[in-house]
């Protein structure tokens, strides 16, 4: 993809990733930025937020000396694309220079990277920044030197007298909490970082407050939304792992074969599921039938399958959507949900033999797991004559909101009867 140009003067953006800190407050053995969400790690999230912009030519990620093959395999296992890896400092403003220092300071140099115009500095711990606020910060500081996302305080700020009591506190709407990202003319942030003293670079946690106070340059600050907040405790882990599911849950694509029971029970899925998610699409035919319109819905964004089966105990329609969505390689980035829905099963056979039959389900939930794809078997009692037949739609819409929403690889291969 050509890099797209977000500055009238055709000058390059780029992005430094400061990602080398240990994550004590969030406490474990694994650096926060490489804890996992939904299997990730969390600073994938982040690279990805930023190479899918095209007008940042090039992320730096600083990360410590331990973790430079880690993060090699994370850009190589996700197709990363880009990114430079360079060894991070001791605090978090070392990282950061150590990343600003990798751009040559002449265009003569042999390095590949170009010395951008503006530079994007942003927590590798922050993963959920959109492009409008990027471009926001970006273009402020292309007109001001310097620029920030800020935040409403939620805390009143107050010191503390040497004896441990209140000295004075602050109006809490005057303040605002300093975030990420942030954003410099390169120079301007090259500059302070060369005249910072050393206990700036070890003490220091403010980047604007380095131009400000090296290079005269008042950053422009910038409302940020509320997603810009920073993973630090156990607890912003979990919140954050709550938010990508909540994102990946808003599509579902309902499948079905041409069998009249399961086109009719798609549709009243279909219909009754948009009570539960936000956008459902639905195909009613065998799925090779349909492939540009299946390539639509992956280039759409969704990570939700129900595939209906009037057959018993067909597993050709799941095996193959899971080959076409390992051909489009749609859960490299995020686990696909793929519910294999069943009919009828007790009506010709005893449930237990029913449930026998799909025995399939578990072993080949096993092996789909393997490409990140997550199966869950449902059973429905479908009679279109049965007078509690929406009760029974209303009950399999809930579970497959349910599945969708967890994501529980734990329950992978189960059977569950609406
Ligand atoms: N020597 C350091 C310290 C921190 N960071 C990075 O700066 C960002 C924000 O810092 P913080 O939340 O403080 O991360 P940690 O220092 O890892 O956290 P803690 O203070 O709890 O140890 C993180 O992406 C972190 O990896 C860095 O690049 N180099
Ligand atoms: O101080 P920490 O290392 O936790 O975080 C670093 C920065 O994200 C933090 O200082 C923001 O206020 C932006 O500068």
């Amino acid at each position: 993809m050509e890099p797209g140009n977000v500055l009238s003067s055709g000058a390059s953006v780029a992005a430094v990733l400061p990602a080398g800190g240990s994550g004590e407050r969030l406490g474990g053995a694994t650096p926060k930025q490489f804890c996992a969400l939904l299997g990730r790690p969390l600073i994938s999230y982040t690279v990805r937020a930023l190479e899918r912009i095209n007008w940042i030519s090039d992320i730096v990620v600083a990360v410590s000396l331990e973790n430079i093959e880690t993060m090699k395999s994370i850009i190589e296992k996700y197709g990363h694309k880009r990114i430079t890896v360079v060894e991070g400092g001791m605090t978090r403003h070392r990282s950061i220079f150590n990343g600003l220092k990798i751009f040559p300071e002449s265009k003569l140099s042999s390095c590949p990277l170009q010395k951008p115009e503006v530079v994007i500095i942003h927590d590798a711990v922050r993963p959920f920044v959109e492009e409008d606020t990027l471009l926001k910060v970006v273009l402020a500081a292309k007109e001001h030197g310097a620029a920030g996302a800020i935040r409403p305080l939620v805390s009143t700020v107050v010191a503390s007298s040497a004896d441990g009591s209140l000295d004075h506190s602050l109006e809490r709407s005057r303040y605002r909490a300093s975030e990420m990202p942030q954003a410099f003319l390169f120079d301007i942030i090259y500059q302070a970082y060369h005249q910072c003293t050393d206990y700036d670079l070890d003490y220091g946690t403010e980047c604007l407050h380095l131009a400000l106070k090296y290079c005269k340059t008042n950053a422009k600050l910038i409302e940020g939304s509320p997603d810009l907040w920073k993973v630090t405790y156990k607890w912003d882990l979990y919140a954050a792992e709550s938010v990508i599911k909540d994102t990946l849950s808003q599509q579902v694509c309902v499948t079905t074969d041409m069998k009249e029971d399961a086109v009719q029970l798609g549709f009243l899925l279909q219909e009754t599921l948009k009570n539960e998610v936000k956008q459902v699409k639905g195909i009613s035919v065998f799925l090779c039938k349909n492939d540009s319109r299946l390539q639509n819905i992956f280039l759409g964004q969704c990570y939700n399958f129900i595939c209906i089966n009037a057959k018993k105990s067909d597993i050709k329609e799941a095996q193959q959507l899971v080959d076409k969505l390992e051909k489009a390689r749609i859960s490299v980035l995020h686990p696909v949900v793929l519910i294999s829905v069943h009919l009828n099963v007790s009506e010709n056979m005893s449930f237990s033999n029913g449930m026998e039959e799909l025995a399939w389900i578990k072993e080949f939930a096993r092996e789909v797991k393997k490409k990140n794809i997550l199966v869950y078997g449902l059973l429905i009692h479908y009679n279109k004559d049965d007078p509690k037949l929406q009760e029974t739609i209303n009950s399999a819409a809930a579970i497959i909101s349910a599945l969708i929403k967890d994501r529980n690889p734990e329950l992978i291969g189960q059977l569950l009867v609406a």
